[in-house]
């Protein structure tokens, strides 16, 4: 059926074809159905949305995104053709049966994910056939394989390639912006991609993004490595593994991340920028991805396993992630908390100890010494990780001039306040994740969370607790409301609880 093309201007991740009633009826399609838009010899897949009014009978509405594909314009003429739902449909609903998937069905699915050709149903329906079922290693492998072979990959022909990855899931991990200038001011190239918060309030990409532009293309990624030693990047800006973004965006509003394809996630960047060494960290405990060593040891045998079958050399460091990393979780707080760190060659201990613990990891596996955190301690107490780091930022567009106390933090702020005596005898992660996201995180950069004070630090009857960040008054006090229902940081005497409650009675 031939339409006229009205171009609309919204956003869509995926392509819509916006049509009247009487045309889709015609067509015989309905709402969420596919449909080949061809016009000359360029054509996409895009969703039927069915309109109410705004586009008449003999038109179709097509997003700005689209109409640059196609090479239309408003008024150009678009064929729209139905077309049957693709085979992967058939291997997403084996997978939710249950079943394990062939190395050809996977790669299907993952084409298909790349080329937008599922709804946003059945991307949905494929993570969570994979967070139910899980996949085994053959399956994670190909799903690796498929999305490293799905993009483009770089090949450093001089040096040698190290990296580093999170899982994520434990708050206020900036130690990227750490080791990733300790690690390059001692000759190795560490061309980092990361991507977006998935489960935190901030990503890698997120935070350093307060600082400098992480869109880069593959070339820049290339050339900046090369010439500065390092770059900390966004992943879904690139076209290394593509498929990794568009199933990181239906993850995060779950603020779920299936094993399998958080293994295929790390593993299909760290493979597709060619890595010698690759440091895995592991968080582990309550509120994080993995509740304990025991599992923790489970997955870093999966990551090394894949490692060994993808050719990469991987060490997974299974780390403390029972309370946050540091102090500040939100996007400004913790590109400002590392950027202090380095200024001052001094920090948080949990941030020292986990960055710099990380960045020796990287220098014994290369061969460089086999004292490496007493490494990376000399390289990071000597100012070359901040003099690197600002070479990083300025190489990546910021302003290599920037102090950490310039970093714009959300103006509006609320304290949270101790109402006993006692010491902190929890801090929840995912309650601290639930009020730096509720104050704005990761979208608004100056939103988040400092805490004052941490698990078993003793405190004082009104001693602040933590100081709730955010640039607008509403989402202050939505933070608020959270932080108040589902305590974050909780106090507690000697005395537990009375149990039963009641007193007696003289
Ligand atoms: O905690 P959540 O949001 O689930 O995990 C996502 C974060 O974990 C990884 O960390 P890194 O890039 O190795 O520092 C990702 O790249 C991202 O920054
Ligand atoms: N699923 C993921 C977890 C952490 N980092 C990633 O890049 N991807």
């Amino acid at each position: 059926m031939k339409l006229i093309a009205k171009i609309i201007p919204i956003k869509s991740v995926r392509p819509l074809a916006i049509m009247n009633q009487s045309d889709a009826e015609e067509l015989g399609v309905f709402e969420g159905d596919r449909v080949r838009l061809v016009a000359g010899r360029k054509y996409l897949t895009a969703t039927v949305q069915i309109a109410l009014g705004f586009i008449e009978k003999g038109y179709i509405g097509i997003c700005l995104k689209s109409a640059e594909d196609l090479g239309v314009e408003d008024g150009s003429e678009v064929d729209v053709i139905p077309i049957p739902k693709p085979a992967s449909f058939e291997y997403i609903r084996k997978k939710l049966d249950g079943h394990k998937l062939t190395r050809e069905e996977i790669y299907e699915i993952v084409r298909d994910i790349v080329n937008d050709a599922l709804t946003e149903v059945e991307l949905t329906a494929f993570v969570l056939s994979s967070y139910v079922h899980g996949m085994d290693l053959d399956e994670v492998e190909w799903m690796t394989r498929a999305m490293i072979e799905t993009g483009e990959t770089i090949d450093f022909e001089e040096g040698i390639v190290v990296d580093k990855h999170s899982i994520g899931g434990v708050p206020g991990n900036k130690i990227s912006l750490i080791i990733v200038p300790t690690v390059a001011s001692a000759g190795l190239l560490i061309p980092k991609t990361a991507s977006r918060a998935i489960t935190s309030a901030s990503g890698t990409a997120d935070t350093m993004e307060v600082l400098a532009n992480v869109n880069l293309s593959i070339e820049e990624i290339k050339e900046i490595t090369l010439r500065v030693g390092g770059v900390i990047a966004w992943g879904g800006a690139t076209n290394i593994a593509p498929a990794d973004d568009k199933i990181i965006r239906v993850e995060y509003p779950l603020a779920i991340d299936p094993r399998s394809q958080l293994l295929a996630s790390v593993m299909a960047k760290k493979g597709a920028i060619g890595a010698e060494h690759v440091v895995i960290d592991v968080p582990v405990g309550e509120g994080s991805k993995v509740p304990d060593v025991e599992e923790g040891k489970k997955l870093a045998n999966d990551f090394v396993e894949l490692g060994r079958r993808l050719g990469l050399n991987v060490t997974c460091a299974i780390t403390y992630g029972g309370q946050p990393v540091g102090r500040a979780v939100g996007p400004a707080l913790e590109a400002w908390e590392a950027l202090k760190a380095m200024e001052e060659r001094k920090g948080a201990k949990s941030l020292m100890e986990k960055a710099l613990g990380i960045a020796g990891i990287i220098f014994e596996m290369v061969g460089k010494t086999t004292n490496g955190y007493e490494y990376a301690k000399e390289i990071f107490e000597s100012g070359k990780t901040l003099e690197k780091f600002k070479q990083i930022v300025e190489a990546q567009g910021g302003d290599p001039n920037v102090r950490s106390d310039d970093i714009p933090i959300g103006d509006k702020t609320y304290d949270v306040i101790s109402p006993i005596d006692g010491a902190v005898a929890k801090v929840y992660n995912s309650r601290i994740v639930k009020v730096a996201r509720a104050a704005g995180a990761p979208k608004d950069k100056g939103a988040g969370v400092l805490l004052f004070k941490k698990g078993g630090f003793h405190v004082k009857k009104g001693d602040v607790l933590f100081r709730i960040y955010a640039e607008k008054e509403w989402k202050l006090d939505k933070a608020i409301e959270v932080a108040l229902k589902e305590p974050p940081v909780v106090v507690s005497g000697m005395i537990l609880e009375r149990y039963p409650s009641y007193r007696w009675m003289r």
